[in-house]
């Protein structure tokens, strides 16, 4: 079986996801790791050098790729659900639950202030009023999407540990 994690950057896929599979004792795979190992460029510098619409198109052909590997804990990035027919392969893929981890605004504020440079869509907001701005309407047009989880977890205030031992609850 695999278990998807979705959600907003910053909303812990990737910390959530590390520790899970070590806890099940299954194979891990963050789809932005994935991507830079395969285009051999980070994220940003894909980003940079062939823009949005050219990592859209490859996102979805790693996402194809990486659903179908055997017993796996697998974290996506922040907007692969939002994409094309993203969120129809992800909910329609075999043997998968998917997993919204569920982030508030000030909590992906406080998460993300400080870590603005590795996400490029972030990475030109000047204040915290500016992220807080531009992290409430987007994250409003990207719930539609996360909303179609098999299982929605809230994560404010949550230890990592309490979050791991929630989403083996809600899947076991
Ligand atoms: N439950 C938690 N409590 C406190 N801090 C957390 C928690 N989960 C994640 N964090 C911190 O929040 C930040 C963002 O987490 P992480 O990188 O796992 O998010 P992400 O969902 O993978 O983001 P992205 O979509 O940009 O890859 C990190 O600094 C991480 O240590
Ligand atoms: O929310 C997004 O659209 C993104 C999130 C990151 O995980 C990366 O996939 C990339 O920076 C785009
Ligand atoms: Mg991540």
């Amino acid at each position: 079986m695999n278990i998807i994690l979705i959600g907003y950057m910053g909303s812990g896929k990737s910390t959530i996801g590390k520790k899970l599979s070590q806890i099940l004792d299954f194979e891990y795979v963050d789809l932005d790791n994935y991507i830079e190992e395969k285009e051999k460029n980070t994220i940003s510098g894909i980003f940079k050098t062939k823009g949005e619409i050219y990592f859209r198109k490859i996102e979805k052909k790693y996402l194809e790729e990486v659903l179908i590997l055997p017993n796996s804990v697998i974290s996506l990035g922040g907007g692969t659900p939002c994409y094309g027919d993203n969120m129809k392969l992800i909910t329609e893929a075999e043997d998968s639950k998917s997993v919204y981890l569920k982030a508030s605004i000030p909590q992906l504020v406080m998460r993300l202030k400080d870590e603005k440079n590795k996400r490029p869509l972030i990475s030109h907001l000047k204040s915290e009023e500016q992220l807080v701005e531009f992290i409430g309407k987007h994250l409003f047009e990207r719930s539609v999407f996360y909303n179609q989880s098999n299982v929605t977890l809230s994560v404010d205030n949550k230890s990592v540990n309490s979050i791991v031992e929630e989403v083996i609850l809600q899947l076991f």
